[in-house]
């Protein structure tokens, strides 16, 4: 019998118990920083410091060094009499930090040193930096001293060492006298030339300017290319066609011209700009026009234009377009830091998951291990199999025994006698792997009577799990040989689980987020929760404005009812559809370029690029889905699998009952990965794992684990419930999102039903520009409309529907676009005026 089979929290209270620690008195510094209530204390602590000191200076120095008495006769007078001849308005103490911040060290450089508490305080207080924090805590250290110091050159040089001395403090005027004596009045040279070397090294002098020149290169020719369409804004609105051919020349020259020199001056403009245009020699068709404001006049017809003709250019070159500007803002900004969005979010700590209990007991005695091994030898020898050799590994729950038999025995008899080997040996759960897979021996698993339970805290506060750099890595559990199993879910790429009940996946996906959590950024990783069963993943909802995505306005972010499961699959499917459509846009190939590339500022967030977090899908018991619905969510299901791996979707889909109905092939095929927990029958087996096994595991947490053909045994971890609520309960009383993270809308069956009774005077207003748009790019994606109408996603949506009624697109077909119905803006202008929307 298991001597520690943990029931509710009861090794937590025991340990705690043992060792007191729940109760201590000791003090925890840890938290002294950490806590949200904390880090808003110390924050505002910090901003009146700041505001104290800078008062305080302001105030020594307008009243000179009339203070000056009370420091020196500080010790001799009492702390009344000082107090009341003190003039600073912060009395004795504003006084004496004055003396020693201006008058001893730094002078009127001192005036900048109070900013740095003030922004550290500002940072910890409200989790913004309104001056990034170590820029500006160098520039204050830098400018105090180098003020400090030429303000010691003016005092010397001007004579008032008497009576301003306070102005450069005692390190400005030290400095000077060593450099008066070596440089006379050169002394100043040093000092600019320092001034120099600080502006070239911190602030990239040069780089800067060569950026500013861009900028202004590139703007300068933004003015000038506004100004010829509008010029040509008529023509163009007559005859689209015919000036796309003559776009399409001018835009090539350009970039012809901007690849082979890069930075080029701009030639003289002409007077007669359309006339250069027509010629094809005009340089003004920056691609920076290609975000185009969505409003319907001739201007916008033209930019429109403009942009398509970018389309065919090589992606290099929307490269460059990016080049210039990006360097400059990532010179400016640093790096985009999607993390910075919660900076003071602190990670879930270990301690908050329940202390591991060592076994008392020797896991497995001597007796236990000669009497097993007895056994089996005299069981296969009573059936005529000798065996050379047999060796054990004592796993958690299991142990190996592996055998070599003499030469010349069948495997195949050795697997037929599985059942006569565990009658003999008297225990459930033996399984024989024969062959072992790379071993050249036989294994037989036998259950141990005293198992061990692999605590969650021992798995994630393990250094392998710790360090492990995996994108979305997950602890399954322990190995044979008591190693962790670590996998990276984004390369899985998904996971689908089985297990009768009571045998451990509710347990076993709750290790599976616990590790992801513990591991990941909210800015990182989003969970999409989907539990028909109502009660495992509740525990959850305290993550909601950190971890957990949901459709707009949906009431609960843990997802129970059936109808808005297929609601939020068809999301999932559309926000896939549309990360496609960013990862094209970028020319990358999986969400991880993409997310690099967006961080080193060389996408355009203008242009709907956003740094893309990982979704985990997660679904508790999908076989009350497929049994209500069958198609509807097994289409959408299937999709996901097979198609969003690249953009950072990921699915864990557990059940009760792997049958075919449930498990079908088209949600088999797609899952490669596959995790069993005991289940009734092999029959079970085959349908998850495609091998029996499964029915002879022993339960609480003892699985399989297939991924392709390779199976391996494992213990999964245990956590329990109070271990969830208090790590989701430190999460959640973190500052947070506003809200849960926003799946795009989905409006389902219902909603498109009625749309071929909508009115005309119902269409949306942008709708011709929409339609021209479309037909323009020949791109049928509402990820296109909203990126370049700039609209949010429900208004792009509801106009992509318009148009499927108007026939200017096809109907909905999945992840690809929309077929387009019209191949030229006359024939779409024509359409558009016989419906009477032009
Ligand atoms: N990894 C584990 N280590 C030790 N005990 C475990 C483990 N997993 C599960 N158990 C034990 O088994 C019990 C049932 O586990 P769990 O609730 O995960 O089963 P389940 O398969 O999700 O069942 P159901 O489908 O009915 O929800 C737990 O309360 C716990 O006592």
């Amino acid at each position: 019998m298991s001597v520690n089979k943990p029931r509710g929290n009861t090794p937590r209270q025991k340990a705690e118990e043992a060792t007191g620690s729940r109760f201590s008195l000791s003090f925890d510094w840890e938290q002294l920083f950490s806590s949200p209530k904390n880090t808003l204390a110390w924050g505002i602590f910090f901003i009146l410091l700041g505001i104290f000191l800078e008062i305080a200076f302001l105030s020594y120095i307008i009243t000179g060094l009339s203070d000056q008495s009370v420091i020196d006769g500080i010790g001799e007078l009492s702390v009344r009499d000082a107090g009341r001849q003190t003039r600073n308005l912060f009395g004795v103490l504003g006084a004496v930090l004055s003396h020693f911040f201006i008058y001893r060290w730094f002078g009127v450089g001192a005036l900048l040193l109070p900013l740095v508490p003030i922004v550290a305080g500002w940072k910890m207080a409200f989790g913004k930096e309104f001056l990034p924090l170590i820029r500006t805590t160098k520039e204050v250290v830098f400018f105090t001293i180098w003020i400090s110091v030429l303000m010691g050159y003016v005092v010397m040089m001007s004579n008032t060492e008497n009576n301003l001395s306070f102005v450069s403090g005692g390190i400005g005027y030290i400095t000077n006298i060593f450099l008066f004596n070596w440089l006379k009045w050169g002394s100043v040279i040093p000092i600019i030339f320092a001034l120099f070397v600080f502006a070239v090294f911190f602030y990239d002098a040069r780089s800067a300017y060569e950026s500013w020149q861009l900028k202004n290169a590139a703007r300068q020719e933004a003015y000038g290319i506004k100004e010829e369409i509008s010029d040509l804004g008529e023509e163009v609105a007559k005859k689209p066609a015919d000036l796309k051919s003559d776009f399409v020349s001018v835009v090539d020259d350009t970039y012809d011209d901007l690849i082979l020199e890069e930075v080029k001056p701009l030639p003289a403009r002409t007077e007669d700009p359309g006339k250069d245009l027509k010629n094809g020699q005009a340089i003004y068709a920056p691609p920076v026009l290609a975000v185009s404001p969505p409003v319907m006049s001739a201007d916008t017809k033209l930019e429109l234009e403009v942009e398509d003709t970018t389309q065919l250019s090589e992606p290099v070159e929307e490269e460059y377009e990016d080049e210039g500007i990006s360097t400059s803002i990532l010179r400016e900004f640093g790096q985009y830091d999607p993390t910075l969005d919660l900076p003071t979010y602190r990670f879930p700590t270990i301690d908050l998951l329940n202390e591991v209990i060592e076994n008392q007991h020797e896991k497995v005695t001597h007796e236990e291990l000669e009497g097993n091994k007895t056994k089996i030898v005299d069981t296969l020898g009573s059936y005529g199999i000798n065996i050379s050799k047999i060796k054990a590994t004592i796993g958690p729950t299991v142990t190996l025994y592996e055998i070599i038999p003499e030469a010349g025995v069948r495997i195949s008899k050795i697997k037929n006698l599985e059942g006569d080997i565990a009658l003999s040996l008297a225990a459930l759960g033996i399984r024989i792997i024969a062959p072992m897979p790379g071993r050249g021996t036989i294994g037989i698993e036998v259950p141990n009577k005293n198992r061990e339970t692999v605590f969650v805290r021992s798995v994630l506060a393990n250094e392998r799990f710790q360090k492990s750099n995996y994108d979305l890595p997950i602890v399954l559990g322990k190995t044979i040989s008591n190693e962790i199993h670590i996998v990276d879910l984004a390369k899985m790429p998904h996971l689908l689980m089985a297990g009768a009940t009571g045998q451990g996946k509710s347990v076993g996906l709750n290790v599976i987020l616990a590790s992801l959590i513990y591991k990941k950024h909210p800015a990182e990783l989003k969970f999409v929760l989907v539990d028909p069963k109502k009660v495992e993943l509740t525990l959850f909802n305290k993550l909601e404005r950190h971890f957990l995505a949901k459709l707009p306005n949906a009431e609960e972010a843990i997802i129970t009812d059936t109808k808005k499961v297929i609601f939020t699959l068809n999301s999932l499917c559309i926000e896939m559809d549309s990360r496609y459509d960013l990862l094209k846009e970028a020319a990358v190939r999986n969400l991880k370029e993409y997310n690099a590339k967006f961080a080193q500022r060389r996408l355009n967030p203008e242009k709907g690029h956003r740094f893309l977090p990982y979704i985990v899908l997660v679904i508790d018991e999908l076989a009350d889905l497929m049994m209500t619905a069958g198609k509807e969510v097994e289409t959408p299901i299937a999709r996901l699998a097979q198609l969003a791996r690249a953009v950072g979707i990921h699915l864990v889909v557990a059940t009760q009952r792997p049958s075919v109905k449930v498990i079908t092939g088209l949600i088999k095929a797609n899952f490669p990965a596959r995790l069993s927990f005991r289940v009734t029958s092999s029959i079970d087996s085959r349908t998850i794992l495609d091998m029996g096994g499964a029915e002879q595991l022993v339960g609480q947490g003892d699985m399989l684990l297939a991924i392709n053909s390779e199976v391996i045994r494992l213990q999964c971890p245990f956590i329990d419930t109070r271990e969830i609520e208090d790590v989701c309960e430190y999460i959640g009383s973190q500052r947070g999102y506003d809200e849960a993270y926003a799946l795009p809308e989905y409006e389902g069956e219902d909603a498109t039903e009625g749309k071929a009774d909508l009115n005309p005077d119902d269409f949306d207003t942008l709708l011709p520009d929409a339609a021209r748009l479309i037909v323009t790019h020949q791109q049928g994606s509402t990820s296109l409309i909203q990126r370049k109408m700039k609209l949010g996603y429900n208004r792009a949506g509801r106009i992509m529907d318009q148009l499927e009624i108007l026939g200017v697109v096809g109907p909905f077909t999945g992840s690809k676009a929309r077929d387009v119905m019209f191949h030229d803006l006359s024939g779409l202008e024509e359409h558009l005026r016989v419906m009477g929307v032009s």
